[in-house]
């Protein structure tokens, strides 16, 4: 009783299903996983390839940023229409995101979890979704030089593998980063292990991977690993079709979701001869924040004019499908090694994917009380969350340090311009456009200099203002002009079919459902109204599996 997995289009065209689900990525996975553990048949159309057997996915330290492989590398524009110099990356195979993220784990905060519910969504809180994560996670302990961790912050018995990765790279800087930047961001509380929210703010972060004593490498834990691949986890009830893509929900008359249309992803069948699936039970859209608004507008599910501008007939009059869609804008900042240290790979290594110190700046770290009197509003000591994150690194003959606005009011879309589904969705992400993300945004890049200017690096650091050239005397106009030509997308893309209440632009109900709709939900990043203060999985995996259980009644 194996889980089928395959690329042939018979295995579904026609059939029934209890359950449809569109993206075999995080959500998808892990809510097919449950589905068809309790007794349902579900089908998952996946649009990319399996390619777990490919080195660049499940050797975790093989793979580079920028890669194309198993990346959708969305075209993004400006919001006069120009095309932006970066792409997006997003997930295009079985596994999603996970097959091709970065694998840094660690634990949102209790307040911002909090705030889900306080925006109008019941029983979705820190209470309610601490136990999903804990389910979630295996955390294998290991203690690379320099690390630490706190076992009370993790789960130990679920499924994503969880570690410091070992050895821990370059100790040397990592402890001048460690004296350094509380000197920069004064009350930085530098800890070991970045999961406990609670009382750190600064220190090394899991990541989904485990160390392979066999071949010595360390792999990735991928949902496919998780939810998908194991001996375990095996489903006589599931089916995964992959490298075909899902056009559109197909609905009756009373708007209850029928089913779906899909298709080849290679373009060999013709949109108008599109193949159908049928849902007895209802259909889950889990293609990701920047792929199911589009399968909702192609659909008719909407706002008005996107949908008449692509000539689709319009079912549901939804304006928020496709906005408030949110992503941190990230650049980095260079300081050149002094030719002495260039070498000395405890200082800087051939660089990698696994930052060794990671920190969360809150406002008080980043401006003194003083200076901020025009946005003492937007915060309050209770629920201080912070607004940056900042990874300590090295490569090269540099150090490093990579940034971001964590929670930026910015706010872009992704809407389709077309009705067919091969064309790629127009994304505005729209970074930066706030003045008040601007303003966080040339603060880090300052305080980033001061930094690697710092007494601790004296001795190591050549040249502090490596790159940008932008001197300690470089204007805020410089700084920012800077920023927006070199950002690019964190790839925590949320809100698109965010869940909220109706009147403020929700898409989906407390339960999921798409509004006006029955049965038809939306389980993946997109739900989230907001952005959170910590990478995404940790807080995805937990909402997907309260989803599961949501969909299968377990909440009334
Ligand atoms: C480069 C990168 C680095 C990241 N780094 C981190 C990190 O270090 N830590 C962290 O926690 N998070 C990280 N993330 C974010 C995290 O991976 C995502 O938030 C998460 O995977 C989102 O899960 P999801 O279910 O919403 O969508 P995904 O996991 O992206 O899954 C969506 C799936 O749907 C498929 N699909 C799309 N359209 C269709 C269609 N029409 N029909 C059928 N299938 C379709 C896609 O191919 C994909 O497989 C990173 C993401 C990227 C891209």
């Amino acid at each position: 009783s194996c889980t089928i997995v395959t690329n042939d289009t018979a295995i579904a065209a026609g059939k029934v299903f209890d359950y449809i689900v569109a993206g075999a990525g995080l959500g998808g996975l892990t809510v097919a996983n449950k589905l068809s553990s309790q007794g349902n048949s579900v089908l998952v159309i996946e649009a990319g390839p399996d390619a777990s057997w490919n080195p660049e996915v499940f050797d975790a330290e093989g793979r580079l940023f920028g890669s194309k492989t198993c990346n959708w590398q969305y075209p993004a524009y400006g919001t006069n229409g120009t095309l932006l110099p970066w792409k997006v990356d997003s997930g295009a195979c079985i596994g999603g995101g996970t097959s091709i993220n970065g694998m840094v784990w660690y634990r949102p905060t209790k307040a911002e979890l909090d705030k889900i519910e306080t925006l109008g969504n019941p029983g979705w809180n820190w209470k309610s979704l601490e136990p999903y994560m804990v389910a979630a996670e295996r955390n294998i302990p290991q203690m690379a030089q320099g690390s630490g961790f706190d076992s009370s912050v993790h789960g130990h018995d679920g499924f994503i593998n969880t570690s410091f990765p070992k050895p821990l790279r370059i100790p040397g800087a990592v402890k001048l980063y460690k004296e350094a930047l509380p000197l920069v961001f004064p009350g930085l509380a530098i800890g070991d292990d970045l999961s406990n929210r609670e009382f750190v703010s600064s220190a090394s972060t899991m990541y989904t991977i485990w160390y392979d004593t066999v071949t010595g490498k360390i792999r990735r834990s991928s949902a496919a690993d998780g939810y998908l691949w194991g001996p375990d986890q095996q489903r006589a009830k599931l089916t995964v079709l992959a490298t075909h893509l899902v056009n559109k929900v197909l609905f009756d008359q009373d708007l209850t979701a029928t089913g779906v249309s899909f298709l080849p992803t290679n373009g060999s069948v013709p949109v108008s001869k599109a193949f159908k699936a049928h849902a007895a039970k209802g259909v889950i859209l889990s293609a990701g924040a920047l792929a199911s608004a589009p399968i909702l507008e192609r659909s008719g599910v909407g706002k008005t004019s996107t949908l008449r501008s692509a000539g689709i007939e319009q079912l549901i009059d939804l304006p928020g499908v496709g906005a408030n869609l949110n992503d941190q804008p990230g650049t980095a900042t260079y300081a050149l090694v002094s030719t002495a240290y260039q070498n000395d790979t405890s200082i800087t290594d051939d660089g990698g994917l696994f930052a060794p110190e990671i920190s969360l700046i809150s406002i008080d770290e980043l401006w003194p009380l003083t200076a901020r009197s025009h946005i003492k509003d937007i915060t309050s000591k209770e629920s201080l969350l912070p607004i940056v994150e900042f990874l300590a690194e090295a490569g090269g003959s540099t150090l490093y340090a990579a940034f971001w606005p964590l929670v930026p009011f910015s706010r872009g879309h992704v809407h389709i311009n077309s009705s067919n589904p091969l064309d790629h969705p127009v994304i505005v992400p729209r970074l930066l456009e706030d003045p008040f993300d601007a303003a966080i945004a040339v603060t880090v890049a300052r305080a980033s200099r001061a930094v690697f200017a710092s007494a601790p690096f004296k001795d190591i650091v050549a040249d502090a203002y490596y790159n940008p050239p932008i001197g300690p005397n470089g204007t805020d106009a410089a700084y920012l002009a800077w920023y927006r030509q070199t950002m690019f997308g964190a790839s925590h893309w949320v809100g698109a079919t965010a869940m909220m209440p109706r009147h403020l632009g929700g898409v989906v109900d407390y339960r999921l459902r798409v509004y006006g709709t029955n049965n038809l939900h939306v389980v993946d990043a997109g739900i989230l109204p907001f952005q959170l203060t910590a990478h995404m999985m940790s807080t995805l995996y937990a909402v997907a599996g309260r989803a599961a259980d949501v969909i299968l009644g377990a909440f009334g």
